[in-house]
């Protein structure tokens, strides 16, 4: 009832379509008791009667009708055809909509292709309910009762006749939809797997190489695809066992009008005219009984797909505005960052505990510890992606909650450490989110990054396409034109994490002399492994275990000799060696 009453609000937007639709479904299956009642007349009066005269307007009457009846089906089926187009194209939309609202914790628990099957085919069952289901119902009551209603004004008799017999009808198809559902619902289930398998083979088809997976990967395959394969065999062996039975007792009407309407014209009771019509009434009686089936498995396989979809709609997402909501012009915007005090986990395990540090408009901080230390998570808070659970995060002394959501997200702008690239040509890639940017602003940032030199260098320069995530790029190429598409945001505060770790050290250093240059007034936040990395920064936290454990200015953290200069010494060899001769051997943190 709560899936009726939620697809309700959508069809009644197409309310003229429905009320043209269904109207045209009840006619339609009203003239489809007039054919067997004019059939009727043409055996009584004409063939009987011998009245010849009556042929011709009883034929033209059934040719009419006949055709009516198509030009009716063809409208009534195109327009449930497209109201359920419009029907899904805006649930799609409100659903596409809402994940781009929802938070990383949304998106840390569902799986891709969780999510997918919703867009596609929970989609498709609502398309299949509306489209069809949704008339076919109306269809099989109407024609029904239409039939049954001929029946009782030929013949009373008959009729209660038919009546006793169609509710066997009726609990063996019921039987035959619950005996039928779980298979089909096993099937979907397994579907899902199958797809799932493909799915990664198909993304992840670069490891599977790399490992030489190929015999193993095909092995899981052919598991999901003979489970598939025995599952659908399942549901034919309960299809063909309810067939037979379903056939004989369908049949079983036509026997019922051979024998009791034979009968009621032996005794003159019945004309031959009316034993015709009767014949092919009883059809309309028998169709919509079989199909209750199919109908009720239908309108079940929308109702579940219904609630995950809704289900969906209605996730609320929990990082959003609230309370006071400033925006940019609300604020000076200096790129003033402050941490009081916070505390973060993501499920149960802390992950920051207790930070605190402030970075100055215009600073360059650097972050660097240990993997899994919380670095990366202390910008994730600071974009709001997740919500602290204790403590204050400050932008130019202003609560991050209480900026406007899209102005903080377009004052802070991040580059991540995952870098992903969407199919377009690169110069798309850059450009991403600035409209109207120039040809020379896009230039101007991949300069910045470095990567103006090998963007040139391709035959198709910045109309090169890059395949799905980046394919076609070296992992230092993508990580240039993502560092190269968050400069040209222009952002007050610019978060780099981990941005240049695929990069050779000369690269890194020139890039960090390029952003140096930045013509507008920025604060940057740096997360990285390599002491080479955050040196010049204007001040360094070192992180252990969700805690910051040092900071200070290179020199300053170089003579508390604790950790920072632990790692120093780590990645540089022999310290005292590098401290008059800085040649540069580089090993990652930590290591
Ligand atoms: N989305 C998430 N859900 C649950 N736990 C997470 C999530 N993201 C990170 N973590 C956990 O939080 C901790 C800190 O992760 P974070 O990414 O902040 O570390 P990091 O210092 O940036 O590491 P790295 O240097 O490897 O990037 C890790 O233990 C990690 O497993």
């Amino acid at each position: 009832m709560k899936a009726l009453k939620w697809i309700w609000q959508y069809m009644k937007l197409h309310k003229r379509k429905m009320a043209y639709g269904y109207t045209s479904v009840i006619i339609f299956s009203f003239l489809g008791v007039i054919i067997p009642y004019y059939i009727g007349k043409i055996v009584d009066e004409v063939i009987e009667g011998k009245d010849y005269s009556l042929l011709q307007p009883y034929l033209l009457t059934i040719i009419g009708v006949a055709l009516l009846r198509t030009l009716m089906a063809y409208g009534h089926n195109m327009a449930f055809e497209s109201l359920s187009q419009g029907v899904i194209f805006k649930i799609r939309s409100q659903m596409y909509d809402l994940l781009h609202r929802l938070d990383f914790t949304f998106f840390d628990s569902n799986r891709t292709g969780d999510l997918m099957s919703r867009m596609t085919g929970d989609i498709d069952a609502i398309r299949h309910f509306t489209a069809h289901v949704s008339h076919q119902l109306l269809k099989a009551v109407v024609m029904f009762v239409f039939a049954l209603g001929m029946i009782f004004t030929i013949n009373v008799k008959f009729s209660l006749v038919v009546l006793s017999v169609a509710p066997i009808i009726l609990g063996v198809a019921l039987l035959f939809s619950k005996a039928v559902r779980p298979r089909f619902s096993d099937i979907r289930k397994q579907f899902s797997k199958l797809n799932t398998v493909v799915q990664e083979n198909v993304s992840g088809n670069r490891v599977v190489k790399a490992f030489a997976n190929e015999d193993f990967e095909t092995e899981k395959f052919t598991k999901e695809n003979e489970a598939y394969k025995e599952k659908m065999i399942l549901a034919a062996s309960v299809w063909e066992k309810y067939l037979p039975i379903m056939e004989f007792f369908s049949k079983s009407m036509f026997i019922v009008v051979i024998l009791v309407g034979g009968l009621l014209v032996i005794n003159d009771n019945l004309s031959y005219g009316e034993l015709v019509t009767l014949n092919t009434v009883i059809w309309r009686v028998n169709m919509p009984l079989q199909m209750a089936g199919w109908l009720i498995n239908d309108t079940q396989r929308f109702i579940a797909s219904a609630e995950k979809i809704q289900g969906l709609i209605d996730t609320k997402p929990v990082i959003k505005n609230e309370g006071v909501v400033l925006n940019e012009e609300d604020f000076p915007l200096n790129g003033k960052i402050e941490f009081k005090n916070v505390s973060f986990k993501y499920k149960d395990e802390p992950v920051l505990k207790d930070v605190s540090f402030c970075i100055n408009p215009g600073q360059k901080a650097a972050f660097i510890g240990a993997t899994g230390s919380g670095k990366s998570t202390i910008m994730n808070l600071i974009c709001r992606f997740y919500e602290v659970d204790d403590g204050l995060i400050t932008l130019d002394r202003v609560n991050v909650k209480n900026i406007d959501l899209k102005t903080l997200r377009s004052v802070v702008s991040i580059a991540m450490q995952d870098v992903f690239l969407f199919t377009d040509t690169i110069e798309g890639n850059i450009a991403y989110g600035v409209p109207d940017v120039s040809v020379e602003q896009v230039y101007e940032v991949a300069r910045l990054a470095d990567a103006h030199e090998f963007i040139k260098s391709f035959p198709e320069g910045y109309d090169t396409i890059v395949g799905e995530r980046g394919v076609g790029l070296s992992g230092g190429q993508k990580q240039r034109i993502a560092l190269a598409r968050t400069l040209l945001t222009k952002p007050n505060v610019l978060i780099l994490d981990d941005t240049t770790s695929s990069l050779d050290l000369k690269t890194e250093q020139q890039i960090q002399k390029n952003i140096e240059t930045i013509n507008y007034k920025n604060t940057t936040l740096i997360i990285a492994h390599r002491i080479s990395s955050v040196r010049n920064a204007d001040q360094i936290f070192v992180m252990e275990d969700g805690v910051v454990i040092e900071k200070g200015t290179h020199e300053s953290l170089l003579e508390q000799k604790g950790h920072y200069y632990d790692v120093y010494k780590n990645q540089l060899g022999d310290f005292d060696h590098v401290a008059s001769n800085t040649s540069q051997k580089e090993v990652n943190y930590g290591a």
